[in-house]
């Protein structure tokens, strides 16, 4: 009965949603492959990456493909259906630990060079590149993003709101503090091009002498780029300040950036946060730690690792120097304060996006060294973004918690195709050698846009192409049609880039009907006030924001509303066509793998997937007028609206389902719909017997299932998983597995 052939391609990636995956798609696969559609998994987590790009380091049978080049290909065609989980973005002591484990396995990848040394070393370093931090996303985003809760996630999550959010204090001395000047934000300048041309980043010392930067830039007509500076002497005085104030004002202190997406800025930023708090220890002992190749960009834990091989005496004499900033400097906020893992242990671990809305949830707080909750500094250097969420801690402070049950939503048309703005930065961000000027040229050699900076300072030129801008405000606008919700640019006009924008905002809003449509146009802090406002009555808005709020916003509300944004709705409809579906707006969730591997308890909520499958099901059903798809589609979502209003998402604890009995749930109900529709008398037959084997099984299931948990479990590997054992543990209950496996 199929009438085209579909593929779906489902993304191979990392840590909990990688665990998920081997419970959840022999469930997808049984399901779809009656309608005439396949599915395949393609590898791109991060030691599949790493593989992909050591072929001539391998043995034939270890080399795998360049899938992510693949997906990125075939993100530019209208074939593409792409089901995106999240992947890690790695830090470099992450890179080195995925490396550390591949060698171990028989893998013989070369180990990072961190400082290359010769032509070979550059080239095993280059390769790296291509691995570390947001190297996905970046290539698969060939559109812009529309996130939001599906009505029946956000109407469920009111009728059953989370319990993870905390009262605010009635004095609270939370506060997110900002650099005053000289930050990206201050120094920031930039224009429309007016035709397509190459331009070249160069540098001008103050003897006049020249270096090239980038020799080459394609930039399109009417592309707005722009370029901004971080003076690193303003932002080492502006942590020294906020230590202080910290100490003084007994709380904690943090810090909360991007090292991952933005991968060449934001770990030199961390690292001097780094420099500035372990002053005493790191100034101390600076001949030694330089030997040791310790790197303040990775983290104070970076030094814990060089120090392990150094004699007893001087390593101690090391640690007890670190341990004794603890005494002078404030108390620092912590990521696992169980494990002692401070804020400034690892790059990767303080993901603003992620970080910041906890503290929201947890009433301004922070867990401190005390494994207890404190008020804290939330040190957000940067200007550009930092004032929206001073503005959700002071609306927190006035007003008190969210409650759940009660507030609207604020969802996302989020800006990030072709490698938008800040986010795709990195090939020209650069820490300066020296003192001088940073110039952006013309192919005539002309200055378009230029900088002072200082050695040491942080250099980004952006761009953001014109095309994507279009269709950015195009999908804006359908979502305030489909959804009658005012929609809201947070664009800034005194930010130079911001001014760019909101010229070419006004001017395509003019290429469609806005008749009826509430759309403004606001700087972050009144977009945040604006939308919280209405947040807090119950009614919607609709978030229009650049890449970076895109990101920001995306976790921060979902967290609030839902408890976690892995249950949000995050559709890419590519610019040529194709669909790529993100599931969730969060990350991998490290966590959840520890406990699994602990006690064999996998809390990771799938619902994220399940909504990813559907709308990739309702792309099939369109672009190809396939009424099968429609079909599974249509009952995916019956199926769905169940598993919530029966609440099968997984708890958090040993002996209650977890995320595979959340998956034989959604088997369960899937089925009973197929059984229930009547286009497809086979499938209906077919599903009959299925749904009756798994609702007679239900009990038996439950206990395999439930069974299993408890006791730890071997995987064979973090980055690396053995396949064979994960499939072992992921799907433990025999009588489901023999159900789904005889599916035709
Ligand atoms: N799209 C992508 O590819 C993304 C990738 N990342 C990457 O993911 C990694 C981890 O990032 P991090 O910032 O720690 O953020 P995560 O979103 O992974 O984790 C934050 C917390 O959110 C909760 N959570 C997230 N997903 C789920 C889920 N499906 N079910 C239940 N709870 C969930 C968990 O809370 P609790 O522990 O309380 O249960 C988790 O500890 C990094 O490598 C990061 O770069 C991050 C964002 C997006
Ligand atoms: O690509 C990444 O590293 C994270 C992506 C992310 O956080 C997001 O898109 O919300
Ligand atoms: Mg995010």
């Amino acid at each position: 009965m199929a009438q085209q052939k579909a593929k779906i391609i489902w993304t191979e990636i990392d840590e909990a949603p990688a665990l998920a995956t081997y419970s959840l798609l022999p469930i997808v696969r049984a399901y779809s492959k009656g309608s005439g559609i396949d599915v395949e998994a393609w590898d791109i987590s991060l030691a599949g990456r790493i593989l992909a790009h050591f072929p001539d380091y391998l043995t034939e049978e270890q080399r795998i493909p360049d899938y992510l080049a693949k997906m990125g290909e075939l993100a530019k065609t209208p074939e593409a259906n792409i089901i995106k989980l999240p992947n890690i973005s790695a830090s470099i002591p992450q890179l080195m630990e995925a490396i550390k484990e591949l060698q171990e396995q028989g893998y013989k990848v070369p180990d990072y060079p961190a400082e290359p040394k010769d032509e070979k070393e550059k080239d095993i370093n280059a390769r790296y590149a291509k691995v570390l931090g947001s190297a996905v996303n970046p290539v698969l985003r060939e559109g812009n993003s529309d996130r939001r809760a599906a009505t029946a996630v956000k109407e469920h999550a009111k009728k059953n709101p989370h319990r993870f959010m905390k009262p605010w204090p009635e004095q609270s001395k939370t506060r997110v503090a900002n650099m005053q000047d000289k930050d990206f934000f201050s120094s920031e300048n930039a224009m429309t091009a007016d035709k397509d041309m190459d331009v070249k980043i160069e540098f001008t010392d103050s003897s006049g002498s020249k270096t090239v930067l980038k020799e080459k830039t394609p930039v399109l007509a009417g592309e707005v780029i722009d370029t901004a500076v971080m003076n690193t002497t303003a932002l080492r005085k502006f942590y020294e300040e906020q230590i202080e104030e910290a100490k003084k004002d007994g709380v904690l202190l943090s810090l909360h950036l991007k090292a991952t997406m933005m991968k060449v800025s934001d770990p030199i930023m961390f690292g001097h946060c780094v420099s500035v708090y372990y002053k005493d220890a790191l100034e101390k002992h600076a001949a030694t730690l330089k030997e040791l190749g310790f790197n303040p960009n990775y983290g104070i834990g970076d030094l814990y690792e060089r120090v392990a091989n150094l004699p007893e005496a001087k390593r101690n004499e090391i640690i007890a120097d670190v341990e004794a900033c603890y005494k002078t400097r404030p108390e620092l906020g912590m990521v696992d304060s169980s494990q002692g893992i401070t804020n400034l242990h690892v790059p990767s671990d303080i993901i603003i996006d992620a970080s910041m809305p906890v503290v929201v949830r947890d009433g301004g707080k922070m867990w401190g060294p005390d494994d207890d909750l404190h008020d804290c500094i939330a040190m957000i250097p940067d200007r550009c973004y930092a004032g929206m969420y001073q503005e959700v801690i002071e609306d927190c402070q006035k007003n008190g918690a969210y409650d759940p049950s009660t507030l609207g939503s604020v969802s996302n048309v989020g800006l990030m195709a072709q490698k938008a703005e800040e986010y795709g930065s990195h090939d020209k961000t650069f820490e300066m050698a020296d003192s001088g000027t940073v110039r952006v040229l013309d192919p005539s050699g002309n200055t378009l846009l230029e900088q002072k900076v200082e050695k040491g300072d942080i250099f980004r030129m952006c761009q953001v192409k014109d095309i994507p801008i279009q269709d950015w405000v195009k999908l804006a606008v359908n979502r305030a049609k489909a959804s009658g919700a005012p929609a809201v640019f947070w664009l800034d006009k005194n930010r130079a880039h911001d001014a760019e924008l909101i010229k070419k905002v006004e001017k395509y809003l003019n290429d469609h009907d806005t008749n009826g449509l509430t759309i403004k146009i606001m700087a972050p802090r009144d977009a945040m006030r604006y939308s919280l406002e209405r947040f807090r009555k119950g009614e919607d808005t609709i978030s229009v924001t650049g890449n970076v709020l895109r990101d920001y916003l995306t976790d921060l509300f979902p967290i609030i509303e839902l408890g976690t944004s892995a249950k949000m709705l995050s559709i890419v409809p590519l610019l040529n066509g194709g669909g790529l579906f993100e599931t969730g707006a969060g990350g991998s969730a490290p966590k959840h793998v520890q406990q699994f591997v602990k006690e064999g308890y996998l809390r990771w909520d799938s619902l994220g997937e399940f909504c990813a499958l559907a709308a990739s099901l309702e792309h099939i059903a369109t672009a190809y007028n396939n009424p099968d798809a429609k079909m599974l589609a249509d009952t995916l979502d019956k199926a769905i609206a169940k598993f919530l209003d029966n609440n099968r998402s997984p708890s958090r604890k040993v002996g209650s389902i977890d995320n595979r009995g959340s998956h034989f749930y959604l088997a369960l109900y899937w089925a009973q719909e197929l059984a229930a529709q009547d286009y497809s008398k086979e499938l209906k037959e077919q599903f009959s017997k299925v749904a009756k084997q798994l609702e007679e099984n239900e009990e038996k299931i439950n206990q395999e299932l439930i069974g299993a948990q408890g006791s730890p479990q071997d995987i064979g590997g973090y980055y690396h998983p053995d396949a064979e054992k994960t499939s072992k543990a992921m799907r433990p209950s025999p009588t489901l597995n023999a159900i789904l496996d005889a599916i035709a």
